[in-house]
């Protein structure tokens, strides 16, 4: 039994790190196991300026711990009306990673969002053309298509037609939750890669129903049933380079998770690599752990590798049930429980 494993420092290909004192309580659990992280621009009002992701970049940093290297990956939020000029300047900044496509009402902040990706073929296509990655956070949201089918939709409907008109777009399939999802990016070009989150790895939608209603276990892409855990867990251990790290940690604050209307998303930074390696572990595959985790995202986005170690071990710890948030608590993955490896 393997109880000890050192790999290359890993980075989170998608994070929600909001901003003022909810940023200052979250970004050091990031920082502490994270060499880079993706920053999504999903804040209040969103991130759609190229000048916008610079002072966010500037607050993020100012609110690092002494002492603590991190770099924060910035991006844009795509709306209906962003132009070609603003996709230039931002690949020009060198500090914008990528432009992330929320469709409008899909998810947490995206009230901004596309209504119709016809509305954005100049930005995506100087997007094409210069190589700046479009991340998707891929669900419909019409009403009378079922929850759990949202993903599956939105490939036929939107994923496809895309890739189709911009062949060399490089494309983020955001947060995967289902069987064909996996499939789908297996079978595209290599322009199209995917993040899986840890909790998707270990969970199915029966943690969400367990002996009662679990609001912390309510993030979207919700839960789906167990074969497609099944087949996002055979993604990640095929060692292919299309299928990297983003843990969607997405902190809300306790009293809006447990509400009439609970918020989408789960807090799952404090154990950002630790919940990877029980998902890896569980399918005898921790040798696959450092590719995932640590190389084949920075491959993705054209990023130097990290070249420091981390260390984690094979070692029980006890999850707090609630952690600071400003004005009120936060409820991390695995509250009250245990997590079998710890960061050394
Ligand atoms: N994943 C979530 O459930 N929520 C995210 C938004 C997102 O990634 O869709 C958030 O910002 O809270
Ligand atoms: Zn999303
Ligand atoms: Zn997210």
């Amino acid at each position: 039994m393997t109880n000890k494993i050192t790999i290359t420092r890993p980075d989170d290909w998608h994070l929600h790190l909001r901003d003022g004192a909810a940023m200052h309580a979250v970004l050091p659990d990031t920082a502490r196991r994270f060499g880079r992280a993706i920053v999504m621009p999903n804040l209040r009002p969103p991130v759609t300026a190229t000048a916008q992701a610079q002072a966010y970049r500037q607050r993020i940093l100012d609110a690092l711990p002494a002492g603590v290297k991190f770099e924060p990956l910035m991006t844009l939020y795509l709306t209906d009306k962003t132009t070609a000029d603003e996709i230039r300047l931002a690949k020009a900044s060198g500090i914008v990673h990528g432009v992330k496509l929320y469709p409008a009402g899909a998810t947490t902040n995206s009230d901004s969002g596309v209504t119709n990706i016809g509305h954005c073929v100049e930005a995506l296509a100087a997007m094409e053309e210069l190589g700046l990655p479009l991340l998707v956070h891929a669900e419909v949201t019409d009403a009378d298509i079922d929850v759990f089918d949202r993903e599956r939709v939105f490939i036929e409907r939107n994923m496809i037609p895309l890739i189709a008109r911009f062949p060399s777009l490089r494309v983020v399939f955001e947060h995967i939750t289902t069987l064909e999802a996996a499939e789908f990016v297996a079978g595209a070009s290599s322009n199209v890669a995917a993040t899986i989150t840890a909790h998707h790895l270990l969970m199915n939608r029966n943690a969400m129903f367990a002996g009662g209603m679990r609001p912390h276990h309510y993030c979207l892409p919700v839960l789906k049933r167990e074969e497609h855990r099944l087949a996002l867990v055979k993604a990640v251990i095929s060692g292919s380079p299309k299928f990297f790290l983003g843990t969607d940690s997405a902190p809300h604050a306790k009293s809006t998770k447990e509400a009439s209307c609970g918020c989408a998303g789960m807090y799952t930074a404090h154990a950002g690599i630790e919940l990877y390696a029980e998902a890896f572990e569980a399918a005898g595959a921790l040798d696959k752990l450092e590719g995932f985790a640590s190389f084949y995202g920075a491959d993705f986005y054209g990023l130097p590798r990290n070249v420091e170690k981390i260390t984690l071990v094979k070692e029980n710890w006890q999850v707090p049930d609630s952690l600071p948030f400003p004005d009120d608590a936060l409820v991390p993955l695995r509250a009250s429980a245990s997590i079998e490896w710890k960061l050394e």
